[in-house]
């Protein structure tokens, strides 16, 4: 079984629909307060993914994650001095994965988990005040880049689901950094229009994003964040033009696009413990 550990508190919101995407694709989702993680109740190492739902968390202040960011780079879990970002690069070191959407991928990029050129999780790019100076909810198209090889989106070629919110456009400082993004394929999802073709043109793009960015990965593959919501999007039901399309198509199928990410990654983990396991059964036998 896989076991997905899902964030919240202090403004998360949309945990619930976190959790129900991993279990309708067969994993085991537990719903945990922040503060249980930092005051060592619970470890993120008994789990094989962590995950950062989106919300409003600590109320955007300072701008979207970054309070939550700094909470997790600088608050000492104990008497080691030791911090929840410590425990997460160690997890990531252990092969294990890392999961953010929307706030919870804003969290990733001002920690510096991604994109994570240089490896040492410092902050390398920013997400900030969406271009069109206003609050975007609406529904996008989404292209995989195809240089991209995170396990989590496998087989996808585009998908549809919605975004919302306030602080989605990415910014690229300079353009070395941009460079070192788009030779490593870390761009991994964009903003497409009708033709399903990157694009800058607003509402397809609706944030003004750099490189019409909508979702990053590290080098490793492992952490990835996005700011649209696959978690809302798992029935075809979810989507607003379910009813047309159900007539022009009565047999398509009745997940949506977003179910799709979730099920690739529990299968790529499955698939991976069933691999190591037989060799650290053995390892702790010896
Ligand atoms: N839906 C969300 O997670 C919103 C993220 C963030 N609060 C923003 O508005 O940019």
């Amino acid at each position: 079984m896989v076991h997905a550990l899902i964030l919240t508190g202090f403004g998360i919101n949309c945990e619930e629909e976190f959790a129900a995407a991993y279990r309708l694709a067969g994993a085991e989702a537990t719903i945990v307060h922040l503060n249980q993680v930092l005051h060592g109740q619970v470890s993120i190492h008994d789990f094989d993914i962590l995950n950062f739902p989106g919300g409003f968390s600590f109320g955007d202040d300072l701008g979207s994650g970054v309070v939550l960011a700094n909470k997790l780079r600088y608050r000492q879990n104990g008497p080691d001095g030791r911090t929840l970002l410590d425990d997460i690069k160690q997890f990531i070191a252990d092969g294990k994965f890392v999961f953010g959407i929307c706030n919870g991928f804003q969290v990733l990029v001002k920690l510096g988990l991604l994109p994570n050129i240089s490896g040492d999780v410092t902050p390398e790019v920013t997400l900030t005040h969406n271009a069109s100076g206003r609050y975007e909810d609406r529904w996008v198209t989404l292209r995989v880049n195809p240089v991209s090889h995170t396990p989590f989106l496998k087989g996808i070629d585009t998908l549809e689901v919605p975004v919302r919110h306030g602080e989605g456009r990415l910014v690229i400082p300079d353009a070395a950094t941009q460079a070192a993004i788009e030779s490593a394929g870390l761009n991994c999802l964009t903003y497409a229009d009708f033709d399903g073709g990157p694009t800058d043109v607003y509402p397809f793009n609706p944030n003004g994003a750099a490189l019409n960015c909508a979702g990053l990965t590290d080098p490793t593959g492992q952490v990835f964040g996005l700011m649209p919501h696959p978690e809302a999007f798992l029935s075809a039901y979810n989507h607003p033009d379910w009813a047309r399309r159900r007539r022009q198509n009565p047999a398509a199928s009745e997940e949506g696009d977003g179910l799709k990410i979730f099920k690739n990654i529990v299968a790529h983990i499955a698939q991976k413990n069933t691999v190591t396991a037989p060799a650290v059964q053995l390892a702790n036998q010896n």
